[in-house]
Parts: structure tokens; C-alpha cells; sequence
């Protein structure tokens, strides 16, 4: 059992304070139409709701000044709202004009550049966030902390010293080093090659199943929002534009811009859904037009009877080869395939099941 030095907390109100309120309600956050704006020009985010909940991981994906700074700040209590409100269980979390310190101490904001103390070692870096508790306990989580998030090897080391993956890494360690109700993190994937992404990715989810803390992680790439998240949104010029399961918003988006936000995708407009072999009928009856529909490439199919088209491109992707297909003068697809013998130039046939196509606001 943890106990720091500091008086006034009895020891099951301490513990129950790493996971619950003092009811003993898990922590929750909410954010209801919060906005800011930093100029009568630039709303940096716009009426956006959501809730984190323990031990669930929400990513937000957005393009590069579409607010998740922002966003992140205000939740963090480290800027203000112009309007709405952020509440922790129920209390409302203070922005800074309202308290002497900024930031909330139960909610951690993990920056893109780390921000570790240069001038103390990785250990030390991670040891500060625990520096109230009794000895022993924080020796402790910190040598587990150091084992999980794989920074044995380096913990003697100063910041300048490791490499990216490891500094984001001790970045994380110690935001949660305290077991915060919450854990924000700014592009934690970013900068980093793929095995420590995949290595981050495995640790975040890890931790947060493990200390059941409410994440939300903003990202402007969705590969790994997709594959971590509970929970995913879509962040566009600062307002929330979808927000649901992840496998929802992808096969699903609500926009053109969600859909381009969380994958490949052909974006068409149905009345070229005819040059795809679909029947006529069923697209008429469904589609104005000029509407806009997509297809995921995984949804249309190599197949020999099928509507001709020739190859124009191939990407390997390793696993799979992404294919682009001309119907027609005006219709070109991307398919995957798993095939290594499609070349460009080469005549093909494609095959699409109208239960695949899915409409798209503008
Ligand atoms: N302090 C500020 N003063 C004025 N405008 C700002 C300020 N901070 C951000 N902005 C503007 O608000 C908008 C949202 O910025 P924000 O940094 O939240 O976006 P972002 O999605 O995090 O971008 P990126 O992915 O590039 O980091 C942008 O138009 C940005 O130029």
C-alpha cells in the first residue's frame, strides 16, 4: 500500500484515490461543448463533447491544425474554455485563470517533445513523479515502471543521452508513475520508426488495462488510433465531425474527410458505381447522382468475370500490394490484393458487392 508523506489523506482514502473519487466512483471526464477561440478569425475547437472513461483508450484523429493541441490543453486544465465545461466526476476542472498552478493533479498531459528535466537521469526523470511517496514504494514503481516501459538498460542515462522512442517512453512512465485518473498524450507516435510505435502502442495499452486510467490520444494518423482505440473521433477544423467505434467510423465515416482520415479509400460519385458492374436499379433507387459514396479497396475483389479494367499502378505493401484499376476514362480503383503477379498494363477483371459501398456527406 503507497503512502506518502504529505498528512491529511488516510491511507484507504489514498488508495482509493488512484482508481475512484472519494465515493469511490471510478474517475470519469467529460468535456460538454467546450470551444475556444483565439482570435474573432481562428476557433481552434468548436463545440466539441466527449467522455473518457476508465481503463478505455479514445484516439482523436484530426489533420495538422484541425485543434487537437487545443482540445488537449483545455481537458488537461491547462487552457481555458470560452464556453462549455470540463468536469472531472462531476467537478468541474479549473482552467488556469482560475488557480495559482495550472493543470489538474489528476490528469497528465503527455507533449509531443517530452518535456523530461535534461540535467537528471531517465530514472530520476520517472522517480520525481512519485517523490511523496515513502521510499520503498517508490523505489519499487519505479523499478517496475523501468521494466514495463523496457528502460532498464538506459535508466543511469541523461535525457540527451537516449534514443526518441526511449524518451517518449520515460515521457509516459512518469506521467502515469502516480497512477493519474487521467492520461492525455499529444501524438505519441509520432517521430518514432515502427517497432517502437508497435512497442508504444503495446505499452500504453497495457498500462491503461492495468491501472484503469481514462486515455485520449490525438494522433493525425489513424493506423494506430485504429488499432488501440475504443473509442475514435474525427477532428476537423476544430469540431468533433464522428465519434464511435472504431471499426464504425471506418467502415461507416460520416464524411469525405473521415473516411480520407482513417484509411485508404475510393471516394466516387454513384452514378460511376455503373462502371463497377453494379446493378443499375439498385443504384438509382439508392443514390441521387452526383451523391458521394466509398468503398474501401479491400471491398473490391481481383476476379476474372468480373467488370474489365487495366492496371495503372501497383504499391507493395508488403502483406498485400495496393492495385489501381482504370474502368473507364473517368473511373479509376484501388483494390488490395495478396496476389504478387498483377503488373501495371495488365488487363484484369474487378468484382464489387454493393453491400460495400457506403454514402458520404460532403
Ligand atoms: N496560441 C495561439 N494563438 C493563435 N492561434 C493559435 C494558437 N494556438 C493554436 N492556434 C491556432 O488554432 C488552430 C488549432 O491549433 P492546434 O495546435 O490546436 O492544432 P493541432 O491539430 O494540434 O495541429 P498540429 O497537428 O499541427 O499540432 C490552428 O489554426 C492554430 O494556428
Amino acid at each position: 500500500m503507497p503512502s506518502p508523506n504529505w498528512g491529511g489523506h488516510g491511507q484507504l482514502q489514498l488508495a482509493l484515490s488512484f482508481y475512484a473519487d472519494s465515493l469511490g466512483r471510478p474517475y470519469m471526464l467529460t468535456a460538454t461543448k467546450i470551444t475556444k477561440a483565439f482570435s474573432h478569425d481562428v476557433t481552434a475547437v468548436r463545440a466539441v463533447s466527449l467522455t473518457l472513461e476508465p481503463g478505455r483508450i479514445t484516439g482523436l484523429v484530426g489533420a495538422s491544425g484541425s485543434g487537437k493541441s487545443t482540445l488537449l490543453n483545455m481537458l488537461a486544465g491547462l487552457a481555458d474554455v470560452d464556453t462549455g465545461e470540463v468536469r472531472l466526476n462531476g467537478e468541474r476542472v479549473p482552467g488556469p485563470s482560475d488557480v495559482l498552478v495550472a493543470g489538474h493533479p489528476q490528469i497528465r498531459l503527455v507533449h509531443q517533445e517530452y518535456q523530461l528535466m535534461p540535467n537528471v537521469t531517465i530514472r530520476e526523470n520517472i522517480m520525481y513523479a512519485v517523490r511523496f511517496f515513502e521510499r520503498t514504494y517508490r523505489e519499487g514503481r519505479v523499478d517496475e515502471l523501468l521494466k514495463r516501459c523496457r528502460l532498464i538498460d538506459v535508466q543511469h542515462r541523461l535525457p540527451r543521452q537516449v534514443s526518441g522512442g526511449e524518451k517518449q517512453r520515460t515521457a509516459i512512465a512518469r506521467a502515469v508513475a502516480d497512477k493519474p485518473a487521467v492520461l492525455l498524450l499529444d501524438e505519441p507516435f509520432s517521430h518514432l520508426d515502427l517497432p517502437n510505435r508497435l512497442l508504444i502502442r503495446d505499452l500504453l495499452f497495457d498500462l491503461i488495462q492495468y491501472d484503469k486510467t481514462a486515455c485520449l490520444f490525438v494522433t493525425h494518423d489513424a493506423t494506430d488510433a485504429l488499432s488501440i482505440a475504443d473509442t475514435l473521433g474525427i477532428l476537423r477544423d476544430g469540431r468533433l465531425v464522428q465519434l464511435g467505434p472504431p471499426a464504425v467510423v471506418y467502415s461507416q465515416p460520416a464524411t469525405v474527410y473521415a473516411a480520407r482520415m482513417t484509411g485508404s479509400v475510393n471516394i466516387l460519385k454513384a452514378k460511376h458505381l455503373l462502371s463497377l458492374g453494379l446493378p443499375a436499379q439498385q443504384i438509382t433507387e439508392s443514390y441521387q447522382p452526383d451523391a458521394l459514396v466509398c468503398l474501401r479497396p479491400e471491398h473490391i475483389q481481383l476476379d476474372e468475370a468480373g467488370v474489365a479494367g487495366i492496371v495503372k499502378a501497383v504499391f507493395f505493401k508488403g502483406s498485400h500490394s495496393e492495385v489501381e484499376v482504370e474502368l473507364s476514362r473517368y473511373v479509376s480503383v484501388r483494390l488490395l490484393t495478396t496476389r504478387h503477379d498483377v503488373k501495371a498494363g495488365q488487363p484484369v477483371g474487378i468484382r464489387v458487392s454493393a453491400e460495400s459501398v457506403w454514402p458520404l456527406k460532403a
